[in-house]
């Protein structure tokens, strides 16, 4: 088992051009050592993508979309297929994010064939899965998870692919689940993701959590077992907050 560690900002529907200047400025932070212990990513609006590529380029940053179309190309108005995103110069996408699931009505299934087109077109998928608060109240938030991995993850997905454990009460709220919790839903999520995928490869899959990770709780939340970093929203807007989170790894 070596899975190095991965960081990924989720800028959601935020971000201009004058939005690099964070990308830049985490790019400085990020020194040699850090590269070692963790790998870094953000994830901007599409719009932002090819303009962000050099930046992120030459800080050894990486670069994903939020979300794809299934297609390859084709009549879809609006839509950004992955090979689109890997053109741009992105290496990961995040899919099923829960926000989509709820705004665009994204189904376990609409994910599964979104991520098997990510997989076609050479990038990593981060597929997301998480709990309501009506759920976890009604203790079913392992067996909603489960199903989601289940669902939503193609059966011959390769190790590399990365799944999101987002309880959806923590998202923007500042709310966090026990140590205890995340212990229990990672090591969870990685026995079902064996299930899924077989033949040990559960074993490369990084589970991040994700869900009010800030400066002052990523170290905790960073070293609980199986948890192989972070999906972070709010504090990935700026490079003061996701590097302070970065250094959890150091
Ligand atoms: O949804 C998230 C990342 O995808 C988490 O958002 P926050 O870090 O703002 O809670």
């Amino acid at each position: 088992m070596d899975r190095c560690p991965l960081v990924a900002g989720n800028w959601k529907m935020n971000g201009l051009i004058a939005s690099l200047a964070e990308i830049a400025a985490m790019g400085t932070a990020y020194d040699l050592a850090l590269k070692k212990k963790v790998e870094l990513i953000i994830c901007p609006p599409a719009t932002l993508i090819g303009l962000a590529l050099d930046v992120a380029m030459l800080n050894g940053i990486g670069l994903g979309g939020q979300d794809c179309h299934a297609a390859e190309s084709g009549a879809h108005t609006g839509d950004i297929s992955a090979e689109m995103l890997k053109d741009a110069g992105a290496t990961y996408v995040i899919l099923g994010h829960s926000e989509r699931r709820a705004d665009h009505g994204e189904t376990d299934n609409i994910v599964r064939v979104k991520a098997t087109a990510a997989l076609r077109a050479g990038l990593k998928p981060i597929i997301c899965v998480g709990e309501t608060r009506h759920e976890r109240e009604a203790g079913e938030a392992l067996s909603v998870v489960g199903r989601q991995i289940e669902a939503s993850l193609p059966g011959d997905a390769p190790g590399t692919i990365v799944v999101a454990y987002e309880p959806v009460w923590a998202i923007g709220t500042g709310l966090t689940p026990t140590l205890e919790d995340v212990a229990q839903m990672h090591a969870f999520a990685r026995e079902r993701i064996e299930a899924r995928l077989g033949g040990g490869k559960s074993e490369d899959v990084r589970i991040l959590y994700g869900g009010s990770v800030k400066p002052a709780n990523a170290r905790e939340l960073m070293h609980v077992p199986n948890v192989d970093g972070a999906l972070v929203g709010g504090a990935s807007l700026t490079a003061r907050d996701f590097m302070a989170i970065a250094e959890a790894y150091r």
